[in-house]
């Protein structure tokens, strides 16, 4: 230990005139001195300091210096600190004694000062290497410890790494060591590769690249190599990222190269990637991923000419299965309707799905319109068997709009919003139809969008109004029903049909409101021309959806009844195919309730629909009601004749009464007379009138005559 202040000594005698006189000489030399008069004061002494050296008198009274001595070399601060003693005791045991407790030095008095003063310097220079090689031991032992310590603890980090780790000798290219970790990842043994040149190692996962990193590795210190694909030996692929580092080793010179696995990552990458661009349910891409497809077809198409082609596909009727049958039931059917359109489209179309019951196709490699219409058929058709999901029979019925680049948009944004547009239009024409974009349509569709904010409030300020039509029997030609079909008086527009705004009043969630007004509006009317002594008929109310399942139906009806006083069976409810496809216990117990009011219940747009005929049977009906487009065809396509004969055949079997809508023509008419239909209902006889001419007809109680309303009669080629 280096002693940078001055060294201190303790004086230990019961001679004062001693003390005095050695302490005068020591603080001359510049030494800091403390006096103990005896062995126990000293002994108290250096508990608080601890000196740099001792003089130490043999004869104390109270405690002799032998003693003190062999008292302060068992103390371990004190246990180093070199006594010399001082003594009038010339005799050889004195000595000896001295020796055997402790002492380095023995000065017999009297002595020269001077004697004694050389003494004390050379035994604090003597104690001060001594101290100083004890230090250098010590820290010679810390060293090798930590060294030690530190291999080991690089050793075990080395092993224990997350990622492989392969050290070479930057001179030589040979590799020096290799981790556990580096086997596992890349494959090999480390006794194999130790000793082997580490480019010729690296080249054998994939051709050069061993060259690249050890090359690099003797020019620069650090280097890194981000996703490279490596086969291992057994011949399997890793993905790896690599960093590379040299150090000095010694006068040696090393390479370390990192190898980490990255496959987990990228598989994690490449999953949120698809999740970001797929949709999750049917694993179609999504809306992000489908632009991203047509602006890139679209500029391909800029650049080599062709065409692309959008086809916005809305499922009809889909928010009707939704809600009746439950979404597990929506989502297996719209993963039914994308696993149907992977199987008719081409590698180079995108198929798409933005969300609810909305799918898109991208088409490209499309030379004309006519090819994408041959598409929108093809998927129309793909639809068309009955899918089975969870134990239901579902009819998929889907409306297509098309919109084409170049043409109808610039952009895709543009181009999807004029297959929107398109697709509105299509739904319109009815069930499973497609249409293409025209400049036309967009106007219409601005029409539509402004409508569909004027229909806010419309019930409440009174602009719906309900016009009937009349149905009337074959045999007697008079009026048996009234068909109660709602009008919107826009205040700018005029008459609008409901066509065009019934759907958006069950898109907005009006329809119950609405729905119930109908109800009572046309119970009251039916009931004032009952007070007014006009012929009593029944009065036919269509039921939506929305209103069959998201309100109190039956709740309402009551009402309506009870407020109008006009006896139950003068109504009759039309319920729609669709709405009738859930065949479950909810729905029949519904019609029972309904039933037990007392009203009829008809089936409108009798076999457009779903599937089974069945619930035909179950099903508390009174009437169905065959659809327009049958008695359409009915003059010309045999098929469609036999179809209706059928229907007609099967209904009188089950006791139930028919009647023929949109009879047009006396071709029509005569040959449902001819099936003996009971009742029809058709622009051939009256349209859809206001209720003052409905009390005019009631009053004469007469058919119209075809004469009279020979603007109505469309007789087909
Ligand atoms: N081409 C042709 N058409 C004929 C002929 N005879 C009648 N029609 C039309 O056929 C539709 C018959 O009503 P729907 O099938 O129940 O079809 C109705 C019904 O589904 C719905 N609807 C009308 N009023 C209401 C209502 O108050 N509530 C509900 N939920 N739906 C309604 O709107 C649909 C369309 O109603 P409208 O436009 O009034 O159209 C009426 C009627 O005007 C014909 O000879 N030829």
């Amino acid at each position: 230990m280096k002693i940078m202040r001055n060294p201190t000594i303790l004086v230990i005698d019961d001679n004062p005139l001693n003390i005095g006189v050695i302490v005068d000489h020591l603080e001359v030399q510049n030494y800091d001195v403390l006096v103990a008069l005896g062995g126990l004061e000293a002994l108290e002494r250096v508990r608080y300091v601890t000196p740099d050296l001792i003089l130490l008198d043999v004869m104390m009274p109270d405690l002799d210096g032998f003693e003190t001595c062999r008292r302060l070399k068992q103390q371990p601060s004190t246990r180093d600190v070199p006594v010399i003693f001082m003594t009038a005791l010339t005799d050889l045991d004195s000595k000896i004694a001295a020796f055997n407790a402790g002492g380095v030095d023995y000065v017999t008095k009297p002595f020269q000062i001077t004697e004694l003063l050389a003494r004390v310097r050379t035994h604090l220079a003597l104690h001060q290497t001594q101290s100083e090689l004890k230090d250098e031991v010590r820290a010679r032992q810390t060293i090798e410890v930590s060294l030690r310590e530190s291999e080991l603890r690089h050793r075990r980090l080395f092993e224990t790494a997350g990622d492989g780790i392969l050290v070479f000798d930057s001179a030589t290219g040979l590799i020096n060591d290799v981790n556990t970790r580096y086997t596992d990842i890349l494959g090999g043994s480390a006794d194999d590769l130790r000793g082997r040149k580490a480019a010729d190692v690296l080249n054998g996962y994939t051709h050069g690249m061993g060259t690249a990193i050890v090359d690099a590795l003797s020019t620069q210190t650090e280097a890194r190599w981000d996703d490279w694909s490596w086969q291992r030996p057994d011949g399997t692929d890793v993905s790896v990222e690599i960093v590379g580092a040299t150090y000095h080793a010694g006068d040696r010179l090393l390479a370390q190269c990192s190898f980490r696995d990255i496959r987990a990552r990228k598989e994690a990458e490449a999953r949120v990637r698809y999740l970001a661009l797929h949709d999750s349910l049917t694993g179609l891409p999504n809306r992000t991923l489908l632009m991203d497809r047509l602006g890139q077809s679209m500029a391909h198409v800029r650049r080599h000419q062709g065409q692309v082609a959008l086809l916005l596909l809305d499922l009809d009727h889909f928010k009707h299965i939704n809600d009746s049958l439950g979404h597990l039931v929506g989502d297996g059917l719209l993963e039914e309707v994308a696993k149907r359109l992977r199987s008719v489209l081409r590698e180079s179309d995108t198929p798409a799905r933005l969300g609810g019951d909305e799918f898109v196709i991208a088409a490209s490699g499309i030379s004309c319109a006519a090819d994408a219409e041959g598409l929108a058929e093809r998927v129309l058709d793909c639809f068309r068997p009955v899918a089975h999901v969870l134990g239901h029979n579902l009819r998929i019925n889907a409306s297509i709009g098309i919109s084409l680049y170049p043409g109808d948009g610039d952009t895709p944004v543009a181009l999807l919003q004029a297959a929107d547009t398109a697709m509105y239009q299509a739904k319109k024409k009815g069930r499973g139809q497609y249409r293409l974009f025209s400049h036309d349509l967009s106007m219409a569709a601005d029409r539509w969008h402004t409508l569909s904010s004027d229909l806010h409030g419309a019930c409440e300020r009174g602009e719906f109004v309900l016009h009937y039509q009349p149905q009337f029997s074959l045999d007697k030609s008079t009026i048996t029903g009234l068909e109660a079909l709602l009008r919107w008086q826009h205040p700018t527009e005029g008459m609008i049909e409901p066509g065009l705004f019934i759907p958006l009043l069950e898109e907005h969630g009006q329809m119950v409101e609405v729905g119930r007004w109908v109800l009572r509006t046309a119970c009251l009317q039916n009931a004032a021309w009952q007070a007014q002594g006009l012929r009593k008929v029944r009065v036919a109310v269509n039921l939506s959806a929305q209103q069959f399942y998201r309100c109190d139906i039956v709740g309402a009806v009551n009402e309506a009844l009870s407020e109008s006083g006009l006896s139950p069976q003068w109504l009759e409810l039309e319920l729609t195919e669709s709405l009738t496809l859930d065949d479950n216990e909810a729905v029949l117990k519904t019609m029972k309730d309904l039933k037990a009011l007392g009203v009829q219940l008809s089936l409108d747009d009798f076999g457009t629909g779903w599937s089974s005929l069945s619930y035909l049977k179950r099903f508390p009906l009174d009437r169905i009601k065959i659809d327009r487009s049958f008695v359409r065809d009915i003059v010309n396509d045999a098929s469609t004749a036999a179809i209706v004969h059928s229907i007609l055949d099967l209904a009188r079997q089950l006791g139930l009464d028919c009647v023929a809508e949109g009879v047009e023509t006396v071709d029509q008419l005569d040959h449902l007379r001819h099936e003996q239909c009971a009742e029809i209902q058709g622009f051939l006889l009256s349209k859809a009138i206001h209720p003052d001419g409905i009390a005019n007809l009631l009053m004469s109680n007469a058919q119209p005559g075809r004469e009279e309303n020979s603007t109505n009669v469309r007789r087909r080629a």
